[in-house]
């Protein structure tokens, strides 16, 4: 058409990307100011200085020094400004060019609007800081009187424990279980505190059952043919994540050093099957098994014969009877019984008649008589816990404690504030090399453990993990063809390994990354913003999103760590975890229940040594969770420590020497840092994608905490806008919205089974109880979909089908 080439052939100068120069006339005055203001910042944007400039007038800070805001912003809801017409990152937009459906930014300063704590600081912290240390209650018994044989041990499996394992004493729990359990066949309850040795105190009597059967089998057939490996399956101990059912094995391996013809095994999802079964087809004697995976076996491999087994342990008992893994359990416990039934041969000499089953946990209640399908008959509770008195006990049900030398304390942090100030509690933490070593902060849900990962290893060397070195050699075809070259000594052989030698070298596992980019199977890096100078702290992340081998590598690394670490996890890392040298326990989001909490903090402060333990909650409603604090604890909550988040920040980020300090350093810092951090997550979609999905998945996980805790974590009381903040993220709540499945989940989700179809079912039907939205095995791990889809269920039943206010669709 005619007009359009006349507009074509319009000159456009003899700069064609200059600005206009046009005179904006008529419209309202605020319309043309806007407009001129467009300008200016389009010619500007080219000059370097103007981006500095520009980000630092439109960041909102405290104090009165905030520099004039260039354009009118407008008010909304809880007093915050928000600007009401930008594009892009902080600058205002071209109103004639500019897109319309962008969504619009919220920045806002980390300072204001803060809600106000309810809760007064502790007069007597002092005063509790100078106090004598107190005695810890999980450490081994002291008394001369209190040996593994006089317990019933047999003086070869004692002798084993001092020589091989450095074990001299049993701990309270021990000294009781295995006198019970030794001699006899009572079902039983096992509860003790956190890193009191349970692992043993179900296993030393397990062994030492054997190894009298092994010597009475003997003694029946004239001194020769004790129990070997084709004796049949005895003992099945069931744990609800893979990593505690490793750990076990592990201790398990180490202890059978004491009876070598004792051969266990592990069966647990994730791995080959076919070596399991293998493993299966060759004879175990104890076997350790993830729910899951062991039902998988007992319906499909033939060489499994559990008629013989007598000693049944459901360590986590109480994580075990719930969501997800009861019908696993129901099977087990159904299939058993059923075999046992059948079975015709003659018993092996000194076999006990009747299965015992054991259940613990640092938090079983141990009144219950029926569990799901599991009825144990007249279960002997076995404590070592001096059962607080009937009053309290009737008033806060049942009452679990912390380890007494575990030092708690609780931090009042609004919700804009997280963020920096995790950041600044970690800085602390490591600031002087050596004072601590390892720390584990956790977190609601895997999407916030990869976001935090990556917020925190900003611009830090990525590390290769294991698992990671050896899939990367699998794939180079040089490396594969030297594993083909034979004969060994080849001269070609050995010249190639020596080519091959440097690039070996750099797939060594802790080595960094080449490229640095950091990509979805990273689970180790450094963290510039929480490493000194001389002091290189290291960040894992682990949750069970990961691949099995990922976890497994990951945790292993972690472990063996010498230096400082942080590892950012879920709680598929809080439960029976036993990892050496962790000093610091930071729960950044509070556990779905106080059960939880006791299991997240007691990573730390394990076997008598020292720990400490420290909480995030918001100003409000969530500081109602201080009593449950205290009810965990043997004080009274006399030893709760309270901060807040500007004492925190100004521990954290007050340059410590070498500078003068005006005093307000923290404040700046942390407005630049959350800046720069909200910068980089708005200039990669990626991690503005995670950053979204994180924000997201917080708040569905949020909507779970237990039916009896929902008034401390009510979703209703949160300030979205302020949380969005802790996500780096500028966008109107309203607007966060992240479709489909997490990446890495689509293969996931092709693989899923039916059987976990059928937890979900059992899990609907079960009702009411919560559950941690990272579990093993659990439906909620493998089919993330159906997890949003109960979440989402939930959240709506609990707010009146609301749920789309909240972007949780
Ligand atoms: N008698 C003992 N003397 C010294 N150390 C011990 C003894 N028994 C166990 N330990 C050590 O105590 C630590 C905690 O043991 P374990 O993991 O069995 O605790 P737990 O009670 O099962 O903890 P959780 O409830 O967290 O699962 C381990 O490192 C273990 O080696």
């Amino acid at each position: 058409m005619a007009d359009d080439g006349m507009l074509l052939n319009f000159a456009v100068g003899d700069t064609p990307w200059a600005p206009k120069t046009t005179a904006y006339k008529g419209g309202r005055w605020k319309d043309r100011l806007t407009a001129k203001k467009a300008l200016q910042y389009g010619q500007n944007k080219s000059n370097p200085d103007y981006k500095k400039e520009n980000d630092s007038r439109n960041d909102v800070r405290s104090g009165s020094n905030s520099e004039p805001r260039p354009f009118k912003r407008q008010k909304t809801d809880g007093g915050e400004y928000k600007p009401t017409h930008t594009t892009g990152r902080t600058g205002p937009r071209d109103p004639n060019n500019a897109p319309r459906q962008r969504p619009k930014e919220v920045i806002s300063s980390l300072f204001t609007y803060n809600p106000t704590a309810t809760t007064a600081p502790v007069e007597e912290e002092e005063e509790v800081e100078d106090a004598e240390p107190v005695q810890p209650s999980n450490a081994p018994l002291s008394s001369e009187l209190d040996t593994f044989t006089s317990l019933g041990l047999s003086p070869n499996v004692a002798r084993h424990l001092l020589e091989k394992m450095g074990i001299k004493a049993p701990t309270a729990i021990q000294a009781k279980a295995v006198a019970q359990l030794v001699k006899d066949d009572s079902d039983a309850f096992i509860q003790a505190e956190t890193g009191s040795g349970k692992t043993l105190a179900y296993l030393l009597p397990i062994v030492q059952r054997l190894v009298t059967m092994s010597e009475t089998a003997r003694k029946a057939n004239g001194g020769t043919g004790g129990l070997t490996r084709d004796s049949g399956l005895f003992a099945i101990i069931l744990a609800p994540t893979r990593e505690l059912s490793k750990q076990i094995s592990t201790v398990l391996e180490s202890l059978l050093g004491a009876a070598h013809w004792i051969v266990a095994g592990t069966v647990i999802g994730g791995e080959k099957k076919q070596s399991e079964k293998a493993r299966l087809r060759k004879g175990l004697n104890i076997l350790v098994a993830t729910p899951g995976r062991l039902v998988d076996h007992l319906e499909h491999t033939e060489r499994l014969d559990v008629s013989n087994v007598r000693w049944l342990v459901l360590d986590e008992g109480d994580r075990l009877m719930e969501l997800g893994f009861e019908n696993d359990i129901q099977k087990i416990v159904s299939l058993m019984n059923l075999r046992m039934r059948k079975v015709q041969q003659a018993p092996i000499p000194g076999l006990p008649e009747k299965r015992t089953t054991v259940l613990c946990s640092a938090t079983i209640k141990m009144d219950v008589e029926r569990l799901g399908n599991i009825t144990l008959k007249e279960a002997v509770s076995i404590s070592a816990e001096k059962p607080r008195d009937a009053e309290d006990a009737e008033k806060n049900g049942h009452a679990f404690s912390a380890p007494a030398q575990l030092k708690q304390s609780y931090a009042v942090v609004p919700a804009k504030l997280r963020l920096v100030t995790l950041a600044a509690i970690l800085r602390r933490a490591f600031a002087r090399k050596g004072s601590v070593m390892k720390t584990i902060v956790f977190m609601s849900c895997a999407d916030s453990v990869d976001f935090h990962f990556e917020v925190l290893t900003r611009g830090g060397e990525k590390k290769i993990t294991g698992s990671e070195a050896k899939e990367e050699r699998k794939k180079n075809p040089e490396l594969s063809e030297l594993d083909k070259m034979n004969p060994i000594t080849t001269t070609a052989k050995k010249e190639k390994e020596k080519e091959l030698s440097n690039y070996e070298k750099k797939l060594a596992p802790g080595k960094i990354r080449q490229g640095g980019s950091i990509d979805d199977q990273c689970t180790e890096a450094i963290a510039p913003i929480i490493s000194g100078k001389e002091n290189d702290v290291s960040i894992f992340r682990m949750h069970g999103s990961l691949p099995q081998n990922i976890r497994t590598s990951t945790l292993k690394a972690f472990t063996n760590n010498k230096d400082a670490s942080v590892m950012v996890c879920t709680d598929v890392a809080s439960r029976g975890l036993d990892l050496p040298n962790v000093d610091f326990v930071i729960e950044y989001d509070p556990a779905f229940s106080k059960d939880d909490h006791l299991h997240r903090i007691g990573r730390t402060a394990r076997a008598g040594r020292e720990g400490r333990a420290l909480i995030f909650l918001q100003p409000g409603n969530e500081e109602g969770y201080v009593d449950i604090l205290k009810e965990g604890r043997r004080d009274a909550g006399h030893g709760l420590t309270r901060h807040d988040a500007i004492e925190l920040l100004k521990k954290g980020l007050t340059p410590t020497s070498g500078t003068v300090s005006s005093g307000r350093e923290w404040e700046e810092k942390a407005t630049d840092w959350q800046l720069d951090v909200e910068r980089w997550a708005l200039e990669s979609p990626k991690h503005l994608e995670q950053a979204r999905r994180a924000y997201q998945s917080h708040i569905r996980a949020y909507a779970t905490h237990v039916a009896a805790e929902r008034g401390i974590f009510n979703i209703k009381t949160l300030h979205l806008g302020h949380l969005a903040k802790a996500f780096a993220l500028r966008d109107k709540p309203g607007s966060i919205k992240v479709p489909g499945l997490r990446p890495g989940k689509e293969d996931a989700k092709k693989s899923k089974d039916s059987r976990h179809k059928a937890n979900i079912k059992g899990a609907k039907s079960s009702g009411g109880k919560s559950s941690a939205p990272d579990g093993d095995d659990a439906p909620q791990m493998t089919d993330s979909q159906e997890a949003a889809r109960i979440m989402r269920a939930k959240t709506k039943a609990m707010m009146g089908g609301g749920a789309s206010e909240f972007n949780l669709g």
